[in-house]
């Protein structure tokens, strides 16, 4: 295994990736953020969500899956992302940022209201395809994100991790964590078998990630 090219656990032809890529070089425009329920848009196409801790590389993937800088805000300031913010890819999908947890300034009224949207967003979306819940490669599962599984489960929505910032650490650290990882998540009952490594950064992982999508959305070019 080289630095740059960590193995992937996922298995896709040569086409499939190529026809991602195409995809997702499309035209991905921001919809809308809902900041209540009701303000959702209509569920009228397969959706993906992103969800994780705070400061875990939300916005960094997904500017990173559509090839732009500036589509969902990325900072160094943690906590920004508290609407549910979706992003129409060519008409075919969206993806849906949702409000990043664990954030330690917020007001703990600020909190539960945007847990509650999400958590609402989990349980009700007809359209939701897969939710991705983001870990930071050099931290692995905390215990935040144990009760975010632990929502995930009970909402009974597939969802699979998603290990970003991977090239902070080093190629045999991003075979053990992974490892590690899907040994924590092997009896959930909602989670994905395979644990996905990333980094928006330096762009591995994400061909293999756009096609995953690609293939759960049934989207075609
Ligand atoms: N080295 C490295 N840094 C990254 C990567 N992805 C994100 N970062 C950095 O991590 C910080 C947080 O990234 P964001 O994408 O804003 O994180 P977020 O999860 O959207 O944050 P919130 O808006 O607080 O929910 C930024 O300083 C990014 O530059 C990555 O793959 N590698």
């Amino acid at each position: 295994m080289t630095d740059s090219a960590p193995a992937s656990p996922f298995d896709f032809t040569e086409e499939e990736i190529e026809a991602a890529r195409v995809l997702f070089q499309r035209q991905a425009t921001f919809v809308m953020g809902a900041a209540k329920l009701e303000q959702l848009p209509e569920p009228d196409l397969p959706e993906i969500a992103f969800a994780g801790r705070s400061n875990v590389g939300k916005s960094s993937l997904i500017n990173g899956l559509v090839g732009m800088n500036k589509l969902a805000r990325a900072s160094n300031e943690p906590g920004r992302t508290r609407e549910v913010n979706f992003f129409d890819l060519d008409g075919k999908m969206r993806l849906v940022d949702l409000p990043g947890y664990g954030w330690a300034k917020a007001s703990k009224t600020t909190v539960k209201k945007f847990q509650d949207l999400g958590r609402d967003y989990l349980r009700g979306r007809v359209t939701l395809k897969r939710v991705y819940l983001l870990i930071d490669s050099r931290h692995g599962l905390k215990s935040v994100d144990t009760e975010a599984l632990d929502a995930l489960d009970l909402a009974a929505v597939s969802y699979q991790i998603v290990l970003t910032k991977a090239d902070k650490i080093k190629a045999h650290e991003r075979v053990s964590v992974a490892e590690k990882t899907l040994k924590a998540i092997s009896k959930r009952p909602a989670a994905f078998p395979a644990v996905a490594v990333t980094s928006s950064e330096k762009g591995f992982g994400l061909p293999e990630l756009r096609a995953e999508i690609m293939r759960t959305t049934g989207a075609e070019l």
